[in-house]
């Protein structure tokens, strides 16, 4: 399926054919609840793009193996668990599923305990191979005129060459307070533990607090969830026509 044309199609100059269209690639990093899914989806929505929930393949993994009772702590059970990890992933921002065979586990991979696991999974640089060749395969075919990958390594690993590379990120009260405004069975003080629990253990993996050299940062701290998602696309149009400036 195509998405509706927002933005014209970056021509590709790098195989010395520069008719073939290449989908605009648009990397999202950034900490724990600093508005990255939301904040993506909505702005692939406004550009006509797809958009790649890469922290969601992840949770995916971490629930497969709590499904079928592998400890997400045992690296060698959750590399063998690879060989047969069927899971999908949705790209249109209008149609987004996340599904691990036949279940449907868009809403269960957001459940406490799958969020509580995932960070032991990711770290795993065997797990973070395998998924980041998904990654890229997912860009490389889509087939809307671009796409909108956001996680914690899109600007630095998966697509450290994407045209447009931005760090959403937003202080920690702002980031406790919008979390918690969404999980109202639990107390703030738990949430912002959780929120920075795991930001704690992602950082030691992948350095998704500060910007990359080319990376621009979207501060949504005094923003509002539109405003947050008009400077980002903001951003692209500036950055995609700095890149391709014959368009
Ligand atoms: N600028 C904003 N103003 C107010 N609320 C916002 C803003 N940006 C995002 N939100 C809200 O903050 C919450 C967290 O956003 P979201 O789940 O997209 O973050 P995330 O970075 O993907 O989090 P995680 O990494 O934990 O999955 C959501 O309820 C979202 O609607
Ligand atoms: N590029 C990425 C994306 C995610 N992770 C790990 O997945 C967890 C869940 O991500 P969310 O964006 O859905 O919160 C996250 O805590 C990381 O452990 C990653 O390592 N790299």
């Amino acid at each position: 399926m195509t998405g509706p044309t927002a933005e014209p199609p970056v021509t590709n100059s790098v195989d010395g054919n520069a008719d073939v269209a290449v989908p605009v690639v648009v990397a999202i990093d950034g900490p724990a609840g600093s508005g990255k899914s939301s904040v993506s989806r909505a702005a692939a929505r406004a550009l006509g793009y797809a958009y790649l929930d890469t922290g969601a393949s992840y949770r995916a993994l971490a629930w497969n193996l709590l499904d079928t009772q592998v400890d997400p702590a045992d690296p060698d059970a959750v590399i063998a668990s690879l060989t047969d990890f069927d899971f999908a992933i949705g790209t249109d921002p209008e149609a987004y599923f996340v599904r691990v065979g036949s279940s449907d586990v868009t809403e269960a991979i957001r459940e406490p305990r799958v969020t509580g696991a995932v960070s032991a999974v990711a770290r795993i640089p065997e797990v973070r191979a395998w998924l980041t060749e998904r990654f890229r395969s997912i860009m490389r075919d889509t087939e809307f005129d671009g796409i909108v990958a956001e996680g914690r390594d899109i600007t630095t690993v998966v697509a450290p060459d994407a045209p447009v590379r931005i760090l959403l990120t937003a202080d920690e009260d702002a980031r406790m307070a919008r979390r918690s405004k969404e999980l109202t069975g639990e107390s703030a003080a738990a949430v912002g533990e959780a929120l920075r629990t795991r930001d704690r253990a992602d950082s030691r993996v992948v350095d998704f607090m500060n910007a990359a050299e080319g990376v621009t940062t979207v501060d949504s701290t005094h923003l509002d969830f539109d405003e947050t998602v008009a400077a980002v696309v903001d951003v692209v149009h500036d950055q995609a026509a700095r890149s391709n400036p014959t368009h």
